[in-house]
């Protein structure tokens, strides 16, 4: 990796973006034999993965981290890249806390009163027979796109889940799913996530399920080691501000380097694309849908302790309640159990029923944390009062990034259809965002990843491949 002062240089191929997604691109197009160079805005690569040192070289995941067994590319990834997978702790028992009254429970389904249980059986048959009907690729083209683009998931669990209390859980599992209120979520979106994510089951479940394994060494290894492999291609501290196209190519200005280049890729969300000046300007669909993109805003809380205790306990670290704070809590330890930690996601889509936060917790870090602390002693015990630390990784109000997973409100997808994904001449559209499916996981980024690298071999096959090098007259 390089961050030497701007110079001029010409590729094949510019990627925009150093997360999963751009990396990937670029290992594939590298491996094709074209001559690529990212430029990354931060000081990192990884993007939505992050690296935490938590524990004296501990580390635990601040972003993306589970995958599962229908994440067969990344799956793919990890073992080309020769990294490997553990399994999520699910030994023991959940906890589910709901109105003051602690229960805890083996398997998937929580003790919720059987009326409760019959209301969520029949929401989600609901819901997974609607998304059957939404088309995978074309979603806008569904029998009832505009109905269902113009309300949210929200407004649809509030008028057809008829028992408060799995109301209240469809709401907190979606919440997480989104990293967003699902009032603020289109039926539409939520509906083609679930065609397109492997159901609701799977999205929810460990076992079997989407959070069924993590990738050890810490999820932002993946992009490290393509990285790594990349070498000094990998441009980083050099934010892209102006992509200029004319008839013989593409110019990408970024602040240590400009490179002339056959075909772009742009990795990342259509909201972080809107801080880069194209000239000519984009298609007014494409610039509207980046200018109203909106990415979730929660983010990860880590309770660090000496030992993962809880498991002495029988419990799996896992929770599920109306707790003010600790409203979803996993056990985020290493493989090896050398330290405990506890992961709880944060954030304003905490806000509403049963999940009320303060402006205090919202604003102090240290009014938040001592609330998280309150509410872990309430589940797992006096000694969860006591943690070694307690680590934050915010995905609000990060300079590049703009927030968690991507959402999208009521009437972006039938208005702004396939803008997400049609390239722009020579600009071809990558990141999780543009995935074909599993939008939003690490997945995602590697399929939307895979189908950029693939428009663009087409548009680059009549040409031979060219070595990265530096241009005299690349400005
Ligand atoms: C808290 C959290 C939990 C998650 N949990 C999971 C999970 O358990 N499982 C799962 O599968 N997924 C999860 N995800 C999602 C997953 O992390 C993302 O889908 C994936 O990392 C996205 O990768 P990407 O390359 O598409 O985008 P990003 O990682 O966002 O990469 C985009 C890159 O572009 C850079 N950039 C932005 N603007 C510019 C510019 N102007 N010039 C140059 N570079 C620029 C950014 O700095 C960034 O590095 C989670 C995400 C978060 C935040």
């Amino acid at each position: 990796m390089t961050d030497g002062s701007n110079v001029a240089a010409s590729a094949d191929v510019v990627v925009v973006g150093a997360g999963l997604s751009g990396l990937t691109a670029a290992h594939r197009l590298a491996r094709l034999g074209r001559s690529v160079v990212v430029l990354e805005a931060g000081d990192r690569v990884g993007g939505r993965t992050v690296n935490l040192d938590v524990a004296d070289g501990v580390v635990t995941d601040g972003g993306g981290q589970w995958i599962g067994g229908l994440h067969t590319r990344v799956s793919a990834l990890v073992e080309e890249l020769g990294l490997s997978t553990y399994d999520t702790y699910t030994t023991g028992r959940t906890l589910y806390m709901r109105r003051g009254r602690r229960k805890a429970f083996q398997g998937t389904v929580p003790p919720l009163r059987p009326l409760a249980i019959a209301d969520f059986a029949q929401a989600q048959y609901r819901l997974e027979r609607m998304a059957a009907g939404v088309p995978a690729a074309t979603p806008w083209t569904a029998r009832k796109a505009a109905a269902w683009d113009g309300t949210t998931l929200g407004h649809w669990l509030d008028a057809h889940c008829r028992v408060r209390e799995s109301r209240h859980l469809f709401t907190l599992c979606f919440t997480l799913m989104f990293c967003e209120d699902p009032h603020r979520v289109s039926l539409l979106k939520a509906l083609h996530q679930i065609r397109t994510s492997g159901g609701i089951d799977f999205m929810v479940n460990t076992r079997k399920g989407a959070q069924e394994t993590r990738i050890t060494g810490g999820a932002q290894r993946l992009s490290t080691v393509l990285a790594e492999g990349l070498g000094d291609r990998v441009v980083l501290g050099s934010p892209v501000t102006g992509i200029e196209q004319d008839r013989a190519g593409v110019l990408v200005r970024s602040a240590r380097r400009d490179v002339r280049c056959q075909r772009v890729i742009v990795a990342m969300t259509p909201a972080d694309a809107d801080r880069i000046s194209f000239s000519p300007g984009l298609p007014t669909r494409r610039a509207a849908l980046q200018r109203v993109w909106h990415n979730g805003t929660e983010s990860k809380i880590f309770a660090v302790y000496d030992t993962p205790f809880w498991r002495e306990r029988g419990l799996n670290g896992s929770a599920l309640t109306d707790l003010p704070v600790a409203h979803y809590v996993v056990d985020n330890s290493p493989p090896d159990g050398s330290v405990g930690i506890l992961l709880a996601f944060v954030g304003t889509a905490g806000s509403g029923p049963g999940l009320t936060w303060t402006d205090a917790v919202l604003d102090r870090p240290e009014a938040r944390q001592a609330a998280l602390l309150e509410d872990l002693v309430t589940l797992f015990g006096p000694e969860a009062a006591r943690p070694v630390r307690v680590v934050e990784q915010s995905w609000v109000g990060q300079p590049w990034i703009a927030g968690c997973v991507s959402t999208r409100a009521p009437g972006v997808m039938t208005r702004y259809t396939d803008a997400v994904t049609t390239p722009v001449d020579r600009i071809h559209w990558a990141g999780t965002e543009a995935a074909p499916e599993f939008e939003g996981y690490l997945e995602g980024a590697v399929r939307a990843a895979e189908r950029a690298v693939d428009e663009v071999r087409t548009t680059l096959s009549a040409t031979a491949p060219r070595a990265t090098g530096t241009a005299t007259a690349a400005a």
